[in-house]
C-alpha cells in the first residue's frame, strides 16, 4: 500500500514536473557527451595523413614529408605506434607554444606515455635530473672542460688502434665506451667511470629500457598491466636498477665518511652534486641515485654516441673534409696551449659547422618537441588543440625544407660556418636570419630542432657538444679516417617509425698519425 501511494506520488510528480526534469536530463546529458564530441570534432577538422601504426613504423619520415608538404604553415594528424592521437603542428606555432605553461602542454606526460612508464614502473619524468644538469653541469662546464678532454684522450687511447696501419673498426662499439667514460668522468666521478659495471649498466640501461618499452608498447592495452610486470627484459630493470645501487653505495658511503675530515674537499661530480640535491628533492633513499645515475645515462649515452657516430661515417665517406677540419682544431689549440678551454672549443667554428651539419641531414629523429596536451587551446589561426592529444614538429622535415636552407639536398660542411662570417650581412627580417641565429651546433630554434625547443629544450647540450667536440678533434688530430674498400657511399642510416639510426654494426678504416 506504502509502495503505491509512493509510486502514485512520483507519477504525479513528474507529470508537473516534466519540462524540469527533461531540462536537467538533457543538460547532464550534454556535459557529459558533448565535450567527448567536440573533442572529437576538433580532432576530425584536422587532416589525417598516412595509414595505421604498422604502415608509420616502415615509413614514418614519409608521413611526415608528405603532410609538411601540403600543410606546411597549419597542423596534420598521423598514427603510429603511440596511444593518444598525434598533431602534427607546422614549426611557425613554435612561438605561440612555448610560453604555453606545463600544465597546459607537458613534456613530462609525453615522456611518461612514450616511455610507457605506467607499465615499466621505471620513471621517466625525474626534476632532479634536468635541475642537476642545469644548475650543477653547465656552468661548471668553463672548469671542468679539461678533466673531460683528459678522459677523452685517455679513453681513445684504450679503445681506438695505436698503429700506424689501416685498421678496421666498429666504430660503433668504441664509440659507446669512449662516450660512457669520458661522461662518466663527470656523471659518476672518478672512483667509477672505467669500471666495467658501471660501463655495461650505463651502455646496456637504455638498450634494456626500450626493448621493454617496444614489447609493451604492442602489446594489447588490456593485457599491459597483467603481462608488463612478468616480461622480462621489465625484470631486468630492476635489476639494473638493484645493481647500480650495490656499486654505488661504497662510494656514497665512502664520500659521507671523508667528508667528515675538516679539510675534505668534495668531489667535483654530478654525484656529488645529487647528493648535494637529495633533501631538495626528497629523495627516500640512497636507491634514488642509482636510479638518477640510470636516468642521466639514459638522457646521455647513446644520444651523443649517435651523433658522434653519424659525423665518423660522413668523415669516413668524404676524407678530404678531414685536413681542413685538423686544421681548424690545430689553430684553435694552438691558441690555449693545447689545452681544450671553452675558448678553445668555442674557436673550433669549421668543425662546429661540420656536426652541425651532421644533425641537420643526420637527426635522429623525424619529430620534436613533443608534449602532451592537457587542456584544450587554439592556436592563432583558430585550430582548437584539444586535451589528450600529443602535438609534436616534424623537425627533421623541416631540416630539408628548401625555403628553410639553401640547396638541403647537400651536405655542406660549411655551410653554418659561413653563414656566421656572413652574418652581419644578413637581412633581418627574412627567414634566413632565423638560421643564421641559429647556426651554432648548441644553439636551438624553429629551424633547428634536434635538440628541442622552449623550457625543456636539452639541457645537456652543452656537455654533449663540448663532449663531441673533443672526441672528433683528438681523432683529427691522431688519426686519418676512410670508408673500408668497397664502400663507395657513406655508410647509410636505418629509419623505422619516426627514427634514423646510423648503423651500429658499421666498419671504418682508422690509423694513427
Ligand atoms: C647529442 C646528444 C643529445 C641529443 C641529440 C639530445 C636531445 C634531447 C632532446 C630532443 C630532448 C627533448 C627536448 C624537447 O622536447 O624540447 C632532450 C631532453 C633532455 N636531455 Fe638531451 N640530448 C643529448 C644529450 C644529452 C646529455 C649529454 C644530457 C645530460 C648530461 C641530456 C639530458 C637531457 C635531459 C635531462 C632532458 C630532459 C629535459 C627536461 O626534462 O626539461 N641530454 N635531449
Amino acid at each position: 500500500m506504502a509502495s503505491q501511494e509512493v509510486y502514485n506520488r512520483l507519477h504525479h510528480e513528474l507529470e508537473e514536473r516534466w519540462p524540469v526534469v527533461a531540462i536537467t536530463a538533457l543538460t547532464l546529458l550534454a556535459a557529459l557527451v558533448l565535450p567527448g564530441l567536440m573533442k572529437t570534432n576538433h580532432l576530425k577538422a584536422i587532416p589525417l595523413v598516412g595509414g595505421g601504426q604498422f604502415s608509420f613504423l616502415k615509413g614514418g619520415w614519409d608521413v611526415y614529408a608528405q603532410g609538411y608538404n601540403k600543410f606546411k604553415k597549419s597542423t596534420f594528424r598521423i598514427k603510429s605506434a603511440r596511444k593518444s592521437p598525434i598533431v602534427v603542428v607546422s614549426p611557425v606555432f613554435l612561438g605561440e607554444l612555448k610560453k604555453l605553461p606545463d600544465d597546459v602542454l607537458s613534456f613530462a606526460k609525453s615522456v611518461d606515455e612514450s616511455m610507457q612508464t605506467k607499465y615499466t614502473g621505471v620513471e621517466a619524468d625525474v626534476p632532479a635530473i634536468p635541475h642537476v644538469v642545469k644548475t650543477g653541469l653547465t656552468p661548471a662546464l668553463v672548469r671542468l672542460n679539461p678533466t673531460i678532454s683528459d678522459e677523452v684522450v685517455e679513453s681513445m687511447r684504450m679503445e681506438l688502434p695505436q698503429t700506424s696501419n689501416w685498421e678496421e673498426v666498429c666504430i660503433n662499439d668504441k664509440l659507446l665506451r669512449i662516450v660512457a667514460m669520458a661522461s662518466g668522468r663527470i656523471f659518476i666521478g672518478p672512483e667509477l667511470c672505467r669500471d666495467e659495471r658501471y660501463l655495461d649498466a650505463s651502455i646496456n640501461y637504455t638498450i634494456d629500457l626500450m626493448t621493454a618499452v617496444h614489447l609493451i608498447s604492442f602489446t594489447p592495452s588490456w593485457l599491459r598491466p597483467l603481462v608488463a610486470p612478468i616480461l622480462p627484459p621489465v625484470r631486468k630493470l630492476h635489476r639494473r636498477i638493484k645493481e647500480a645501487d650495490a656499486f654505488l653505495r661504497p662510494v656514497v658511503a665512502a664520500r659521507r665518511e671523508a667528508a667528515k675530515s675538516p679539510d675534505y674537499q668534495e668531489p667535483d661530480d654530478m654525484l656529488q652534486w645529487l647528493m648535494n640535491s637529495q633533501a631538495k628533492f626528497g629523495a627516500k633513499n640512497d636507491k634514488e641515485l642509482a636510479k638518477n645515475q640510470l636516468g642521466i645515462s639514459f638522457a646521455a649515452i647513446h644520444t651523443t654516441t649517435l651523433t658522434t657516430l653519424n659525423a665518423f661515417y660522413n668523415l669516413a665517406a668524404d676524407p678530404s673534409l678531414v685536413p681542413m677540419l685538423r686544421e681548424d682544431v690545430q689553430q684553435a689549440l694552438a691558441e690555449t696551449d693545447g689545452v681544450f678551454t671553452n675558448i678553445a672549443l668555442q674557436n673550433m667554428k669549421k668543425l662546429d659547422s661540420f656536426l652541425k651539419e651532421t644533425l641537420r641531414v643526420y637527426p635522429l629523429g623525424a619529430a620534436s618537441f613533443q608534449r602532451m596536451v592537457l587542456k584544450d587551446f587554439t592556436l592563432s589561426n583558430g585550430q582548437v588543440i584539444p586535451a589528450g592529444c600529443i602535438i609534436e614538429v616534424p623537425s627533421g622535415i623541416v631540416n630539408v625544407d628548401p625555403e628553410v636552407h639553401d640547396s638541403p639536398e647537400q651536405f655542406d660542411a660549411l655551410r653554418y660556418y659561413n653563414m656566421r662570417i656572413a652574418k652581419g650581412e644578413q637581412d633581418s627580417a627574412t627567414k634566413t636570419a632565423e638560421v643564421v641565429a641559429n647556426s651554432q651546433f648548441v644553439s636551438v630554434g624553429t629551424s633547428s630542432l634536434t635538440f628541442g625547443y622552449g623550457r625543456h629544450a636539452c639541457p645537456g647540450r652543452f656537455f654533449a657538444v663540448n663532449e663531441i667536440k673533443m672526441i672528433m678533434a683528438t681523432a683529427l688530430l691522431h688519426y686519418d679516417v676512410k670508408n673500408v674498400e668497397g664502400q663507395e657511399e657513406r655508410i647509410p642510416n636505418w629509419k623505422f617509425g619516426s627514427q634514423s639510426i646510423p648503423d651500429s654494426k658499421g666498419k671504418i678504416l682508422m690509423r694513427k698519425l
